[in-house]
């Protein structure tokens, strides 16, 4: 039976506080057959797309095209998870092929009940990543108030927990290469257990 995954990121943060940036960064760090990011939103986008006749590879850039449909993607996955909380979680740890790499590094957590959803399903091999940034910093990346997105649950559900194992502020640069050194070391620890 597979022993993966031995420990999975968590990484949650506000819009254009450096997400993807960071776990781009820890994943080039790591050896990319042990390690994948997973994207919570991958199936939400990839189905949306479908369903709509729009162009998937393009939802997954940081681009305008992402912003325009990010309203009616954030109601259309809404529904679908009001009926089952893990749906779009298993879809994304299979469509990622989550069960070959024993690091996942889940890059957009953004809801409560996703942060339940993996102790419940995978013990004491959470770690989980709050990241910050000044709201000028944000603006500076292409961030501007949206109404309905910045104010909607998606955006807002994770603002009250504290209880983060790291919590960093990416305003600028100065505390990435530290929790970038103490993640490949948590990395590299459960990888030597294995052996
Ligand atoms: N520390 C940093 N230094 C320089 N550029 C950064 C830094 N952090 C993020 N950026 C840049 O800011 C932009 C937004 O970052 P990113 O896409 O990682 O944010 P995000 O939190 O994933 O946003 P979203 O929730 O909208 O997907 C990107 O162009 C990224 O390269």
């Amino acid at each position: 039976m597979s022993k993966n995954p031995v420990i999975i990121f968590l990484f949650s943060g506000k819009r254009k506080s450096g997400k993807d940036y960071i776990t781009d960064m820890l994943q080039q760090r790591l050896d990319e057959t042990q390690s994948k990011i997973i994207r919570l939103s991958g199936p939400i986008k990839r189905q949306f797309a479908t369903d709509n006749g729009l162009d998937y590879s393009h939802l997954l850039t940081a681009s305008d095209y992402k912003e325009k449909y990010r309203l009616d993607m954030i109601a259309w996955s809404e529904a679908k998870r009001t009926q089952d909380t893990g749906f779009f979680i298993r879809a994304a740890i299979d469509m990622y092929e989550g069960s070959k790499y024993p690091i996942w590094i889940v890059s957009d957590m953004r809801r409560q009940s996703d942060l339940a959803w993996f102790p419940q399903h995978y013990d004491n091999i959470i770690y989980t990543v709050r990241i910050t940034a000044s709201e000028a910093a944000r603006k500076q990346r292409g961030w501007t108030f949206t109404s309905g997105v910045d104010d909607a649950e998606s955006e807002c559900d994770l603002d009250n927990i504290t209880d983060w194992n790291q919590e960093v502020d990416n305003s600028n640069c100065s505390g990435i290469v530290e929790l970038l050194d103490h993640l490949t070391t948590l990395c590299n620890d459960k990888l030597n257990n294995l052996q």
